[in-house]
Formats: C-alpha cells, structure tokens, sequence
C-alpha cells in the first residue's frame, strides 16, 4: 500500500506537488495520470526517497523510505529504463545490482526469465531495443520481489504488442497481491490497464476512483434504447417525467436516466427491448474535462490558469 498525506514539493517559487492526499492498494493496477508538468514524477521520486517533500509525508506499507530496512525488497521501480551500464550484459547488471542490495545473484536469472530476456541476458544491454530495456527494468524493479510496484511512464515508445504485453504483465503482478502505480500519458492504454486512477493536475488532486467511475463522471447519463414499441415506450418515458431525445429510428435516448430505471419501467409496461446502453464517453473525454482548468499554461499569453477544479474524494 502506498499512502501520501498531505504530500508538498517546492522548488524554490515553484509548487511542483501541493498538499496531496492519496492511496493506492493492492491487487489491482493504479493508473497515475495528470496534464505535462502535473506533477507524477516529482511524486513518484519522493516515493522513493529521490527527492524530499517540503512538508508531508508518503508511506509504502507505512514507512518512509528512509525508514525501509531493505528497500528493494519493499518497493522496485522502473523511472528510466535507459538507466543501465551500456557495456554490461544484462544478467551482469542485474547481478551487479542484487549484490549491492545483498540480494542473492541467482535472483538475477528468475527475474530474467520472469520477462522473457533469458534467451539475451549475455548480450551487452546498451545494444538492446526499447521494448528489451523497458524489460530489463522491470526485471531490475523486481529484483528484491517487491510488493509496492511504480512505474513511470513504462509503455512510451513501445510498439503495440509490447504494449499488450507490459499491460499483461503488470495486470499479472497485481493479481498476486501487489501494490502496481503506474503514471502514463496513453489514455486508451490506460482505460484498459488500470481499475483505480489517481489523477492529479497543477500539483494537486483531482480525482481517485476507479476508471469506471471517472468515465462515468464525464458521461451526460443518456441510455440508448432500442425497441420495437418505440412509441409505446416513449409514452412511457414521458409518463414518468424522463427526457427524450430522438435517434436513429426505431431507437432513442432517455435522458439524465440509468440503465436499471429503464430496463425496468419496460418491463412494467411489458415493452420489448432490443438495446439498452447506457452513454459512456472516453477515458479521454473524461480527463480533458476534469484536467481542463489545471493544465500548467492555458493558450493565451501564458496566463496561468485558475486552481484545478475540486472533485476529490
Ligand atoms: N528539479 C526541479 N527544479 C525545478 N522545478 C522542477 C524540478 N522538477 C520538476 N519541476 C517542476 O515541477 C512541476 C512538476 O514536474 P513533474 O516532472 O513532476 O511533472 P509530470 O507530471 O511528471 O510531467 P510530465 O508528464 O511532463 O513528465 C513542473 O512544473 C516542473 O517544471
């Protein structure tokens, strides 16, 4: 578990992270997303003791990081996956590693073999393509079998099948019970990726509920119905005080209304139903509007724009 309270960082005049309050459990992905300049890596490098906060705190199964016997076997992380010794082989990085976190060497070949590399662990890692370091670091974030996970940004770059791939693999490391943060800028990746969200923007919170909920939260509650008593169900609707709009035909949308309440006034009315989907934007549609008032400059002159909207829980 991951708990920051109250979390601030300033550089100098600059707010990077402002009084931020957030948990991430485990067993499922956490998604980190936030605006360019929001704020995630500040936030992740005072997780891991990188950076100090200014004031506040933030806990990895309650302890500070400087607080943490053995760290790696608390908490591993991929920040950069280009972080490796260009003319070391990646089984000898990894050993190298493990030995200076005294960690047995022989964890270097499971990890290997964990993502797939065993095959090139003896090839020199600064030959390796992006998809292999990204690899590499995951191997290296779980050298000490950590059950607090972060990773920033770990999809840029990659192609899709190794983007299908680190979802698999890190929907896989949450299922056995870790805590798994990942920050992203890949939106649609991330609605597929991740069960939880924390979203920050200009520092502070935004929002933390699962993806379902944020999605939602954007949604304007139109239900799509299709049926052939059309009319017979309009009256219906309109009985009882629902909004309608028109739609294709033989379909329409009820308005400021939920699936349930639909499905069963129909069935009250003995309406036949062919369709009944509830109106859901995109991850997408759903950050741009709860990010909208906290991206860093807006256009127009620099102006700094207003404090990021309240919808925090
Ligand atoms: N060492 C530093 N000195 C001064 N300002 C900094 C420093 N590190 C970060 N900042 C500022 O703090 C703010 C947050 O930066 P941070 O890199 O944490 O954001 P981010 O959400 O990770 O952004 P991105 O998605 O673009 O990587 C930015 O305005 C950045 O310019």
């Amino acid at each position: 578990m991951i708990e920051a309270d109250g979390l601030t960082k300033r550089y100098g005049a600059k707010v990077a992270v402002q009084d931020l309050s957030f948990t991430v459990r485990p067993g499922r992905v956490t998604g980190f997303l936030g605006p360019n300049g929001a704020g995630k890596s500040t936030t992740m490098r005072m997780m891991l003791g990188l950076d100090q906060p200014t004031s506040g705190t933030v806990r990895i199964d309650g302890k500070r990081y400087a607080e943490l016997k053995q760290p790696l076997r608390a908490v591993g992380a991929l920040l950069d996956a280009r972080w490796v010794h260009p003319n070391r082989s990646a089984r000898t990085h990894l050993r190298w590693l493990a030995k200076s976190n005294r960690l047995s060497p022989a964890r270097a070949d499971e990890v290997l073999g964990m993502v797939g590399l065993d095959e090139v662990g003896h090839r020199n890692a600064g030959g390796f393509s992006l998809g292999m370091s990204q690899r590499l670091g995951l191997a290296a974030a779980l050298l000490g079998d950590p059950g607090v996970l972060l990773f920033d940004e770990p999809v840029n770059g990659l192609d899709p099948e190794g983007i299908h791939w680190i979802r698999r693999f890190m929907q896989g490391l949450a299922a056995e019970g870790r805590t798994v943060l990942v920050s992203s800028h890949l939106l649609s990746e991330m609605s597929l990726t991740a069960e939880e969200l924390v979203v920050i923007g200009r520092g502070q919170l935004i929002a933390q509920c699962s993806t379902r909920e944020f999605v939602d939260s954007a949604g304007d509650g139109a239900v799509l119905v299709r049926s052939p008593q059309i009319a017979q169900l309009r009256e219906a609707l309109t009985a009882v005080g629902i909004g309608v709009r028109d739609s294709e035909p033989g379909s329409l949308l009820a308005e400021q209304t939920t699936t349930e309440r639909i499905g069963e006034l129909a069935a009250q009315r003995g309406i036949v139903l062919h369709e009944l989907t509830a109106q859901r934007g995109s991850l997408e549609d759903a950050f741009m509007q709860m990010t909208n008032q906290a991206v860093e400059y807006q256009t127009g002159l620099g102006s700094e724009a207003p404090a990021a909207a309240g919808v925090a829980r």
